[in-house]
C-alpha cells in the first residue's frame, strides 16, 4: 500500500482527488484541509505524519483569491509559500515526493506563445508572487519535487468562474466579460486524474529521475469571453455575453494577458492524454446537472 497525504482537500482540486480515491485500490489517502492539518503548523505537521509511513505529499491547499491576496499578501505568502516551505522541510526530512500545485499566474503574460517551464517568470500580483516563491522554497529545500502549474481550475465544486458564470447568467440578461487575458481553462478533474497516474508512474519506474516542474491545463486556447459564452451555451442559459477589454473591468489584481501553458513535456513525460477544453467543460456542466 502506497500512502498519500493530500492537504487542502476540501478545495476543488482536493475534493475531485476524493472522489478517484477509490479507483485506487493500492493508495491509501490520508484527506485533510485546515481543520485536521493546517500547513502553516510545523509541529501539527509533523506529528500528523508519525505511523502513517506517507511516500506522497499532494499540496492542494492554497491562498485562491486573486484579488483579497492585493491586501492581504501576509496571509498570501504564509500559505502560499512559508507553508510550502514547511511542506518541503516535512517532505524531505521524512523521504516523501511532494506533488505541489502551482499558477499560470507567476507569468507576465507578455508571451505570444505558450509558456514552457524554463520561460522567465514575472508575475503581476500578490497571488501569483507569492504562489512563486513557494515553488523556489520548494526548489531549494527538496530536490525530487513535482510542481505542476496549472491554469484558470473549474470543478463542481468550490468557487470558480464556471460556476459563477452559471449563476450569473441564470439572472441576468446581459454579462461583459474580459477578452483580452487569453489562457486555457482546467478541469480539475482532469488535472487530480493525471496527479494519481503521475504518481503511479513514479511508483513503476525504479529509476525515476525527472522531477521538477511541469504545465497542465486542458487542450486549446480562449479568452474569459470566450470560455464564458460556451458556458452559457452548454447550461443552457439565454445570457448574451459581451466582450470588453482589461481596462473596463474594475478588480484589485492586474491578471496577465496570456497565460497559455506548454504541457508537451507533462505529456511526453508521463505519457499522459489531455481533453480539449470545450469538452472537460461539457463533462463538469453534466456532472452538475446530475
Ligand atoms: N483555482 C484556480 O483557478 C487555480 C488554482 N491553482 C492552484 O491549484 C491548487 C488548488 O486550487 P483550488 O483547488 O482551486 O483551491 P481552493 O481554494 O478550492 O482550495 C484550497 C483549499 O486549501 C484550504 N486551505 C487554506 N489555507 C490552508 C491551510 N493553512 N492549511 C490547510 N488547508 C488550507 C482552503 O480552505 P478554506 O477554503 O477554508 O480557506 C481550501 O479548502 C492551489 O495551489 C492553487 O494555487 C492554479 C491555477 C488555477
Ligand atoms: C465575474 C467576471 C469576471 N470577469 C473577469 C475577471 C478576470 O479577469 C477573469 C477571471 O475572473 P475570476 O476572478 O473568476 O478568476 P481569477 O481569480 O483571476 O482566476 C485565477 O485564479 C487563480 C487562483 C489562478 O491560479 C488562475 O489560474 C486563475 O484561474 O474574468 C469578467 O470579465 N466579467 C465577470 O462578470
Amino acid at each position: 500500500m502506497i500512502n498519500l497525504l493530500v492537504t487542502g482537500s476540501n478545495g476543488q482540486l482536493g475534493r475531485e482527488i476524493r472522489d478517484l480515491s477509490s479507483e485506487y485500490d493500492s493508495f491509501h489517502f490520508f484527506f485533510t484541509d485546515i481543520e485536521e492539518l493546517d500547513i502553516t503548523n510545523k509541529t501539527a505537521l509533523q506529528s500528523y505524519i508519525e505511523g502513517k509511513d506517507i511516500r506522497y505529499l499532494i499540496n492542494c491547499a492554497a491562498y485562491t483569491n486573486v484579488d483579497q491576496a492585493e491586501e492581504n499578501e501576509d496571509t498570501a505568502q504564509l500559505i502560499n509559500a512559508v507553508a510550502v516551505k514547511n511542506l518541503a522541510e516535512l517532505a524531505s526530512n521524512n523521504n516523501i515526493i511532494p506533488i505541489h500545485i502551482s499558477t499560470d499566474y507567476v507569468f507576465s503574460g507578455e508571451n505570444f506563445k505558450p509558456y514552457t517551464e524554463t520561460d522567465s517568470t514575472n508575475p503581476q500580483g500578490s497571488y501569483g508572487r507569492t504562489k512563486l516563491q513557494g515553488e523556489e522554497l520548494l526548489k531549494e529545500t527538496t530536490p525530487n519535487h513535482i510542481i505542476i502549474r496549472t491554469s484558470w481550475l473549474y470543478s463542481p465544486f468550490g468557487k470558480n468562474f464556471l460556476k459563477t458564470m452559471i449563476q450569473l447568467g441564470k439572472n441576468k440578461t446581459e454579462l461583459e466579460v474580459i477578452a483580452d487575458q487569453i489562457g486555457t481553462p482546467t478541469y480539475a478533474y482532469d488535472l487530480a486524474k493525471s496527479i494519481l497516474k503521475i504518481i503511479s508512474h513514479i511508483e513503476k519506474d525504479n529509476n525515476f529521475k525527472d522531477y521538477g516542474t511541469y504545465h497542465f491545463s486542458n487542450e486549446g486556447v480562449c479568452s474569459w469571453y470566450d470560455f464564458a459564452q460556451e458556458i452559457q451555451l452548454s447550461a443552457g442559459n439565454k445570457c448574451k455575453i459581451s466582450a470588453i477589454e482589461s481596462k473596463d473591468f474594475h478588480c484589485l489584481a492586474k491578471r496577465p494577458h496570456y497565460s497559455v501553458l506548454n504541457k508537451s513535456k507533462i505529456k511526453h513525460i508521463f505519457d499522459l492524454e489531455i481533453p480539449h477544453w470545450r469538452t472537460s467543460m461539457k463533462h463538469c456542466i453534466h456532472r452538475m446537472n446530475n
